[in-house]
């Protein structure tokens, strides 16, 4: 039987249950977990996502505070922001969202947020700490996406994971959360040869790639479950539609499971960015962090987070 993975669904079930969790902690007079978030310039996808991170962030019970800066900003200017927001006691987790305009140097500014407040994972010292299994704050999309292949398949050992696209952001830490699964991984990308082959030889295929409807049903494998990381906005009919790396409809006759686009990882990654940072907010304060939280909202036996 076909399953669409109700990404959307299950995200609304983990951020209640981090709300269970926040409000546990401000009864306790411990501490309120704060999420501060940095907008540079007007895209206007960005403005949206930067909206639902706050505000899911204040239904979950947090603080949330929100930064808007102009396109034109010099890099010095956002570096004094995030130095202010790493020394501040109520701000637990930080992020700038992305995409930066050209006269802003995306590294420079990744590595002058504090790694422990790092709730996007990007940092380098969080990114390698994934890279050697070690602890540190995973980046919120992939690690939605591995928790979307433990609710559907449980145990992922010996599968053999196809992950397109070589992204920081997504690729490289999706290939590495999946070898800490016990995944045969292969990253393949805009080079690869023999691509369809490659990608019909795939347990677990992951698109994060940004072509619409790349992925057609006649290169995935039978029974495959298939994560489509993919967000494009395609123009059909006078009208602008959302669709995902997979072309869905010939996809379905074929994969046992696919995360729908709208409402399958999208929702995910905000769910992840709350649950690190409440993670962070644990950390920072020495207080125990709930390890079975994702279990605990999905009533499963679903990946917690590392
Ligand atoms: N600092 C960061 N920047 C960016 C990240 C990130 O994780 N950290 N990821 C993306 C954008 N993104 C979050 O920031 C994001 C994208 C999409 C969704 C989402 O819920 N999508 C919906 C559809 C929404 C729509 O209509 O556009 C869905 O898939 O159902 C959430 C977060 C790049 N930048
Ligand atoms: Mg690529």
């Amino acid at each position: 039987m076909f399953v669409r993975i109700d990404g959307k669904a299950l995200a609304a079930r983990l951020r209640e249950e981090i709300g269970r969790q926040v409000s546990r902690l401000r009864q306790h007079d411990l501490v309120t977990p704060g999420l501060a978030v940095i907008l540079v310039g007007e895209d206007p996808a960005s403005q949206v996502y930067v909206r639902n991170k706050a505000t899911q962030a204040r239904e979950a019970g947090m603080s949330s505070f929100e930064y808007r800066l102009a396109d034109s900003v010099p890099q010095t200017k956002l570096l004094d922001l995030i130095e202010r927001l790493n020394r501040d006691p109520e701000v637990h987790g930080i992020l700038v969202q992305l995409p930066l305009p050209p006269q802003v140097e995306e590294s420079g500014v990744i590595q002058a947020i504090d790694p422990g407040k790092d709730i996007d994972g990007f940092h380098p010292i969080n990114v390698g700490q994934v890279a050697i299994g070690g602890p540190g704050l995973v980046p919120c999309t992939p690690l939605g996406c591995l928790m979307l292949l433990k609710h559907q398949l449980v145990d992922l050992s010996g599968q053999h994971a196809v992950v397109l696209g070589r992204s920081n952001i997504v690729g490289k830490p999706m290939a590495s959360l999946l070898l800490r699964e016990d995944c045969t991984v292969t990253v393949a990308h805009s080079r690869t040869r023999q691509l369809e082959d490659l990608c019909r030889q795939a347990d677990i295929l992951v698109a994060a790639v940004g072509r619409p409807q790349l992925i057609k049903g006649d290169w995935i494998k039978p029974g495959a479950t298939v994560i489509d990381v993919g967000i494009n906005r395609v123009e059909a009919e006078g009208r602008t539609r959302l669709v995902g790396d997979v072309d869905f409809a010939t996809a379905s006759d074929v994969a046992a499971a696919i995360t729908p686009v709208p409402g399958g990882v999208g929702p995910m990654t905000i769910a992840c960015l709350l649950l690190n940072t409440l993670q962070a907010t644990c950390h920072q304060y020495d207080i125990p962090f709930p390890d079975d939280i994702v279990s605990r909202a999905w009533g499963d036996t679903t990946a917690e987070p590392t």
